[in-house]
């Protein structure tokens, strides 16, 4: 029997504004809109020697590069908005090889200098607009061209160059053409864009080393941006003005022409007003150092704030990170520093917090003394993500180490002062000091087995895992004791991501004689689900109607496409919104890294010197047998998939 019950808010929420109830997206909802004030804040059947190339060659690569950067030299200080307050510091001694001023940049030529020869503008006399010339088609992008389904032609356009005193925001994507870029990033910035959420004056400049051309970039993303279905009003249109606002340069990421290039077309289309910029770093490991270096010394602006979003991985282990935290933290200040796991995007981990620190019947239950076990499973029926850099990293590196481990600090910590990020990650990094490093005997990894009929990217070298079950301890007052069971697989059966959390028994519990051995009746249990379908299940006993006592195991049901009519907003929309906001506290910092690596560390080495033995199973199937057996060494039962 299932009972729901439905959590209506005493003010009825208006239709379909209401694209995502977070803590963090309160404070910039709509004015009309209901809401509290918050303060806002391989098995491997090739050969060892290519293996450790690829492994540990692309780790040696990085410490190297490391290495050889000239040492800290951060430049100037940051002024309230996160910006470097001296650009002419940061710019080099050389004055002559600085960067384009507006004025200069409005007396050039842009026709070789921006777009590769390809497109051409002209400024008007007043400097308020800019006329685009569609470019000649250009061999370089043939190929690109025809990869593109359903090419959306937008016209030739004018735009208008920010004139009119209010601050504007440039968002540059470093690894353009890249398929993240594509599939998740631009997507995002328009789905930002149509729901208002971009400033007016907010700009896109995609950059990479691809010969393209503005239009070349517009084209190649027309194909990936889609509207909600509940949000399709002038969806055409807005797409267009989208497209219009989106630019393309070409560079390289080591040089200072590239960047200085990038400077200079973003400062024409900022003006004089204030100008703030964000930086999102689309590109493999091997490329960072080179970008981080340069786009620090010369394409942030003194105008505004400058933040930067560095994808995952976070180096390879605790040393190779520290080098890359602190090569980072000589370029920039942690608080521009926005490390981004997208899983983290999800509205379940934001409800964490909501739930528990916005009621008051779980946060007095979140301790030891009432919660047995929780177990935070996160398992993918696709093995897409194989044939990316997740060979050589596996699956502890790329979501125990980030994914895994900010959700159960997120879930622990102790309440932060307030919604300010830097108070939640003061209390995560509390929590991630505090859990044990993980021992070997307490860990379970697997890697799916491909078979002759797979593709040839699903082969993995033996030392990469695609499941990792551990129990892992957190060593503080109000955890001591308590099995966080985590569970993470690729190529399982289901698509499944879940926190559950399972209380003690009733004690002296006066129907004991009813419950027999059904330990479903023994145990409530919290469920906060994120797939398959959103939802937050609470396992109660309740009365069956009838004559006599019959005790029925019940779920109190808020399942959220019943309740809510709208579709959850794109993890990186999210994300990438909280980045415009500067509110960081889904972004892991520097300390939050390392305590991260410190407790995945004996782990990480037992793998790279290969003394653990990965347990095969089938793609498709529940995973290894090892993690039944793990979970039962804890006395905790498997909730079946
Ligand atoms: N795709 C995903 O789902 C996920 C991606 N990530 C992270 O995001 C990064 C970007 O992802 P994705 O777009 O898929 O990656 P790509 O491999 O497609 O790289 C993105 C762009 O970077 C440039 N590039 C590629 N290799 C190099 C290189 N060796 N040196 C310099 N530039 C290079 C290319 O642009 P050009 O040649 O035009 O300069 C390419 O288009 C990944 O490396 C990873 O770190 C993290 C999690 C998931
Ligand atoms: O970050 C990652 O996420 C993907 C899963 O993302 P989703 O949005 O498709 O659920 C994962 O496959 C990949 O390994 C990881 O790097």
């Amino acid at each position: 029997m299932s009972m729901s019950f439905s959590l209506r808010s005493e003010s009825s929420i208006p239709g379909p504004i209401v694209s995502r109830p977070t803590l963090s997206s309160l404070s910039r909802v709509p004015k009309n809109f209901p809401a509290c004030n918050f303060h806002r804040h391989h098995i491997i059947y090739g050969d060892a020697t290519s293996l450790c190339k690829r492994f540990c060659g692309l780790k040696l690569w990085i410490l190297q590069r490391l290495n050889l950067q000239p040492g800290p030299a951060k430049i100037g200080t940051v002024n309230k908005f996160g910006g470097i307050k001296n650009k002419e510091k940061y710019r080099g001694a050389d004055p002559s090889q600085s960067a384009l001023t507006p004025k200069e940049a409005s007396t050039l030529k842009l026709h070789d200098d921006f777009t590769g020869g390809a497109a051409q503008y002209s400024l008007q006399p007043k400097g308020t607009y800019l006329q685009y010339v569609q470019p000649p088609p250009d061999e370089s992008v043939a190929g690109l061209a025809k990869s593109i389904s359903s090419p959306r032609q937008v016209p030739s356009c004018t735009f208008s160059v920010n004139g009119d005193g209010k601050s504007s925001l440039c968002i540059a994507v470093i690894g353009a053409t890249g398929e993240l870029a594509k599939r998740k990033i631009f997507p995002a910035l328009f789905a930002l864009y149509y729901s208002g959420f971009l400033p007016e004056n907010a700009y896109i400049v995609g950059y990479s080393r691809k010969n393209l051309t503005d239009e070349d970039l517009r084209l190649m993303i027309s194909s990936t941006l889609t509207c909600r279905i509940d949000h399709q009003q002038n969806c055409a249109e807005k797409m267009e003005s989208f497209l219009r606002k989106t630019f393309y340069l070409y560079g390289g990421y080591d040089n200072k022409e590239g960047m200085s290039k990038l400077d200079a077309r973003m400062e024409l289309l900022e003006g004089k007003s204030e100008a703030n910029r964000i930086f999102y770093l689309s590109v493999p490991q091997e490329a960072l150092v080179d970008v981080t270096s340069t786009l620090a010394h010369y394409a942030q602006t003194q105008k505004g704030w400058n933040r930067v979003i560095i994808e995952k991985p976070f180096g390879f282990d605790a040393p190779s990170s520290n080098q890359l935290s602190q090569f980072l933290l000589s370029k920039f200040e942690e608080n521009q520093i926005y490390r981004i796991d997208h899983l983290l995007g999800r509205n379940l981990i934001e409800n964490l917090t909501v739930l528990r620190f916005s009621n008051l019947v779980f946060e007095p239950l979140w301790s030891r003394k009432y919660i047995r076990h929780v177990q935070v499973i996160l398992s993918e029926d696709s093995v897409e993500a194989a044939g990316k850099y997740f060979e050589g990293y596996g699956i502890v590196r790329d979501i125990v180490h980030s994914h895994i481990l900010q959700t159960i600090a997120l879930f622990a910590m102790e309440p932060p002062v307030s919604l300010d990020g830097e108070d939640i990650r003061n209390e995560k990094v509390k929590v991630l000091r505090s859990i044990r490093s993980l021992e070997p005997n307490d860990v379970i990894l697997g890697q799916y087995k491909a078979t002759s009929g797979n593709n040839a990217d699903l082969y993995l070298n033996d030392l990469t895992p695609t499941f990792f079950a551990a129990a892992l301890f957190i060593d503080n007052s109000r955890w001591d004791g308590v099995p966080f069971m985590v569970r993470t697989g690729m190529g399982m059966i289901k698509h499944r991501v879940e926190i559950r959390i399972q209380f003690h028994n009733v004690a002296g519990n006066i129907y004991r004689e009813c419950l027999g051995h059904n330990v479903d009746l023994a145990t409530n249990e919290l469920i906060l689900r994120d797939l398959p379908d959103e939802a937050i299940l609470l396992k109660v006993n309740n009365k069956m109607p009838g004559l006599g006592l019959h005790l029925d195991a019940s779920e109190l049901n808020l399942l959220y496409k019943d309740k809510y009519n709208a579709e959850v907003p794109d993890s990186y929309e999210h994300l990438l919104l909280d980045v415009v906001d500067g509110d960081n506290h889904l972004f892991m910092r520097s300390d939050e890294l390392a305590a991260a690596w410190n407790i995945l560390n004996p782990v990480l080495q037992e793998i790279d010197n290969n003394n653990i033995e990965l347990e095969v199973y089938e793609l498709g199937g529940r995973g290894p047998t090892g993690a039944y057996y793990l979970w039962a060494k804890h006395g905790v039962w498997w909730a079946d998939d």
